[in-house]
């Protein structure tokens, strides 16, 4: 069984787990519950051995259904944690209690629980989940909100971080072996991103002009639809994956443009992985190089004035690139892929990908011959972006 599908059942029997970050962002780890079996005993295990602060992640429709809004409009915290004013049930004593504590958290996971049954301010810390889940950012409070959503149907769990006996944070090799002393399930926010993304992607075959594919749909946490499209088995290549990660552009792609050589690198791809059989083509809804569409045609625009494709998005306010890799990173990962052989003549997806832990063994140009409409863009490319290319 997954990692993820056995942290699951260990919540549903009311148990509690270990959630690690991501160790370039707070690196901790917290103690995770189902806010519906929050029990004095677990509240007690939390306050003995995780020592942290005791927080009750909510889905955004449990908080507007309690009228829990953010403590505060302009929220400084790096992290942007979205602490809502504290609550007390109105059962509950001094609120402090570890029973009076469970009371409160599992309250929030009572559909008869109304906005007036808790008292405010008070002594559980209600914390308010992006709706994408760790997809859109990727904490506790998410993590604990996407377990509880695979887990139950409360929207609401409870979370402890983890502190070692001498007050400092434990990390994760400490955080293993606290998950073997206390015999818990320990996941990080990464297996969780993974198992997300892979449980929600559609998968299709797709016959070609260039052979046969498989095409998968990822959603990101904004709702863009990005394609897989690939072949053979990628999780079991024997080398280091082929892969081409291919930034939409309509008039390339489709109209086949000469503007630039989007089309023809497309078109290459898929023949040099239909003819290694095996390998696989990202293909990112960042049309114009993040800026859109109809910001990309006034950039043409720009550009049939004189100006360069560079110079042309830093005039309309964009950056030069806009384009972002980590989700096509964090889709390699969910597939188990962490080496590729890319195909691409630009050396910022390259380290983009490696930021993202995703390893570039072997940088393959992918160079179409320049046609007279396009081999000053292609120019810029090699002098503004460090395109390695040989014009
Ligand atoms: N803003 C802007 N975007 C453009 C222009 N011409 C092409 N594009 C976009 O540039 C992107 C090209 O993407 P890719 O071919 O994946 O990337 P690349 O930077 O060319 O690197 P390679 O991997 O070597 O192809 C697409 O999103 C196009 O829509 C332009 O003049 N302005
Ligand atoms: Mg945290
Ligand atoms: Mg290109
Ligand atoms: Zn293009």
């Amino acid at each position: 069984m997954n990692k993820i599908d056995k942290a699951i059942k260990h919540l549903q029997q009311g148990g509690l787990i270990i959630v690690a970050d991501d160790e370039d962002r707070e690196s901790e780890g917290d103690l995770v519950g189902l806010a519906e079996y929050a029990t004095p005993e677990t509240i007690n295990f939390m306050t003995k051995f995780g020592r942290g602060l005791i927080c009750a992640p909510i889905s955004k429709s449990l908080a507007t259904r309690f009228h829990l809004t953010e403590m505060i409009e302009n929220n400084t915290d790096p992290y942007r944690t979205a602490f809502t004013i504290s609550i007390d049930h109105k059962n509950t004593s001094t609120g402090i209690s570890a029973g009076d504590r469970a009371e409160t958290i599992r309250q929030l996971a009572n559909f008869n629980t109304s906005c007036d049954d808790f008292l405010r301010p008070g002594h559980i810390f209600p914390l308010i989940a992006k709706e994408g889940g760790v997809l859109e950012r990727r904490g506790h409070t998410e993590a604990a909100v996407d377990l509880a959503k695979l887990s139950d149907g409360y929207e609401a769990a409870y979370i402890c971080e983890i502190l070692k006996e001498d007050g400092t944070m434990a990390r994760l090799d400490e955080l293993k072996k606290l998950a073997k002393k206390w015999e818990l399930p320990l996941i990080t926010v990464e297996d969780l991103t993974a198992y997300l993304l892979k449980d929600e992607a559609i998968k299709v075959q797709l016959p070609t002009e260039f052979g046969d594919f498989n095409l998968t749909l990822f959603e990101d946490a904004a709702k863009k639809e990005h394609l897989l499209l690939s072949k053979g088995n990628i999780q079991d290549a024997q080398q280091p994956l082929l892969v081409r990660i291919h930034s939409e552009c309509l008039t390339g792609d489709i109209f086949q443009s000469h503007r630039c050589d989007c089309g023809a690198q497309l078109q290459r791809s898929m023949e040099l992985i239909h003819a290694e059989g095996v390998g696989a083509i990202l293909y990112l809804r960042q049309e114009g190089r993040g800026i859109g569409l109809k910001n990309k045609l006034l950039a043409y625009q720009l550009q049939e004035k004189g100006m360069d494709t560079y110079d042309a998005n830093i005039a309309l306010g964009f950056a030069p690139d806009e384009r972002d890799y980590t989700f096509s990173a964090e889709i390699l990962k969910s597939l188990g892929i962490y080496n590729i052989r890319l195909l691409t003549n630009n050396p910022e997806k390259v380290s983009s990908l490696e930021k993202s832990g995703v390893k570039v063994v072997e940088q393959i140009p992918l160079q179409i011959s320049p046609l007279k409409e396009n081999i000053n863009y292609l120019k810029t490319k090699q002098e503004k972006f460090n395109h390695r290319l040989s014009l």
